[in-house]
């Protein structure tokens, strides 16, 4: 077998400021993709695996064989407290890239969550222990762990492009990507458009009591 041409990140890749994940942590996803042009929403089918979960913090990529969690177990020896493991897994709904194993492990190491295009399985402990799961579909079906697979590079998650760094955000909406850069303008967009909304929703809820 060949090496293959892209090699994985330094695990040194910037990280955004704490101050502004915790700034967009606060605001509901769909306020920020109004204040990215309604851009930056990943595809609907990706949703969050028990109620009540919420992703907050940078990405720390993996593009992995769809069906395949070499590229998780490889990702868990390199990604920093507080990242967002985000797979690019083709879509897959076969096999399930990661359970309550791999939760545990991603508990012990302050990983924030993991945002999957593919499927997981194990969703009701992944629930009772609180690690956070966005995913595509929910299966027992176990994976492959031959690879191939890739950490660090800029991958396609859910249609929206993904760069290390970037800050990724679920609610129970879904999935928005904030580019790293544009970060700190997002967030002061999307807190004006949680305001406006918050003062329009009362202006509603008034007219109901007049
Ligand atoms: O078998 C696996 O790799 C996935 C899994 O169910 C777990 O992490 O619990
Ligand atoms: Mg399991």
């Amino acid at each position: 077998m060949s090496a293959p041409v892209l090699e994985d990140l330094d695990a040194d890749f910037p990280r955004p400021d704490q101050d502004v994940i915790d700034r967009l942590a606060k605001l509901p996803a769909a306020n920020i993709g109004d204040a990215m042009d309604r851009l930056g929403v990943a595809d609907s089918a990706i949703q969050a695996v028990w109620p009540g979960a919420r992703l907050a913090g940078p990405a720390f990529t993996v593009w992995t064989r769809p069906g395949d969690n070499q590229g998780i177990h490889r990702a868990l020896q390199l990604a920093r407290s507080g990242d967002v493991i985000v797979v690019a897994g083709g879509g897959d709904e076969s096999r399930a890239l990661l359970g309550e194993l791999i939760g545990e492990r991603a508990i012990n190491l302050g990983i924030a969550g993991f945002a999957l295009d593919g499927a997981v399985r194990d969703a009701e402990a992944l629930g009772e222990i609180g690690m956070p799961v966005f995913a595509r579909a929910i299966t027992p079906a176990g994976p492959y762990k031959n690879g191939p697979s890739r950490l660090g590079s800029p991958v396609a998650f859910g249609g929206v492009p993904v760069m290390p760094g970037d800050i990724i955000i679920g609610d129970s909406d879904g999935v928005v990507v904030v580019p790293r850069e544009q970060a700190a303008a997002v967030a002061e967009a999307a807190e004006a458009v949680f305001a406006d909304e918050t003062n329009r929703r009362s202006a509603i809820v008034a007219e109901r009591h007049k």
